[in-house]
């Protein structure tokens, strides 16, 4: 399987960082990990469950690659709304930004929050996607830190020593963060599966290449 090759698709250039920081600390550390490579494409994404988004986000990934990929959706839940924004996270931080983002939480007590990262990998089109739920459990607080990715600098961890994402060394929010965690679920699958994932990429790779003129 190492032979074989993983597109990564996201639109996120901070996502592929954090993500080729993950992968090449594991390498180093001598874990075994298939090949990545990254495409830029930003893909529509369905409503729903972080599942959902996550599953069909990767098969229209597979349909535009023509091969295995894996991509992810992230969530930031705020438990006193029920889990909201969730999967919506995107606009609500581009709407309200970071102050916006406390203040949906002025009226409660409960400033608790969790990350929560989906990441979902295909052995290619015809193949259904397998997803990975990783997650931290943290707080809303107001900004601090210099950051551009995201809602960093509003997200404190609950083990991050009283820093939030934005305040912490890369290396400190990649060992707890929820990206970690999926991500950590998606490679163990891949090493506990291996032959079968490998032999299922080369299946789907064979039935494409009967197919194409
Ligand atoms: O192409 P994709 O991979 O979908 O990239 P995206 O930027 O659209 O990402 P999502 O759909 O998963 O939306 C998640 C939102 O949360 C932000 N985000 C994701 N991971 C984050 C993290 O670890 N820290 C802070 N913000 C994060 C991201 O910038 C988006 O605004
Ligand atoms: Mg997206």
């Amino acid at each position: 399987m190492s032979q074989q090759t993983i597109t990564f698709v996201t639109g996120n250039a901070k996502k592929l960082e954090e993500v080729r920081a993950i992968m090449d600390a594991q390498r180093a550390a001598g874990v075994q990990l298939p090949r990545v490579e990254a495409r830029k494409l930003d893909l529509p994404e369905l409503q729903g469950e972080p599942e959902l988004v996550s599953a069909e986000k990767c098969r229209l990934a597979a349909r535009e690659v023509g091969g295995a990929v894996m991509v992810e959706d992230t969530c930031l839940c705020f438990n006193a709304l029920g889990g909201l924004p969730g999967p919506y996270i995107k606009w609500f931080l581009d709407k309200l930004g970071h102050d916006g983002l406390n203040k949906l939480l002025a009226a409660y007590d409960d400033k608790s929050a969790y990350a929560q990262c989906v990441f979902a990998f295909s052995a290619g089109p015809d193949a259904e996607p397998v997803v990975f739920d990783g997650r931290t459990a943290g707080k809303i607080v107001p900004a601090r830190g210099e950051n551009a990715f995201g809602w960093d600098p509003v997200f404190e961890p609950d083990e991050g020593n009283g820093l939030t994402y934005a305040q912490m060394a890369k290396d400190d929010k990649n060992a707890i963060s929820h990206r970690r965690r999926s991500l950590d679920h998606l490679t163990a699958y891949l090493r506990e599966h291996a032959a079968d994932v490998g032999a299922q990429i080369e299946h789907e790779a064979a039935k494409r290449a009967k197919t194409l003129p």
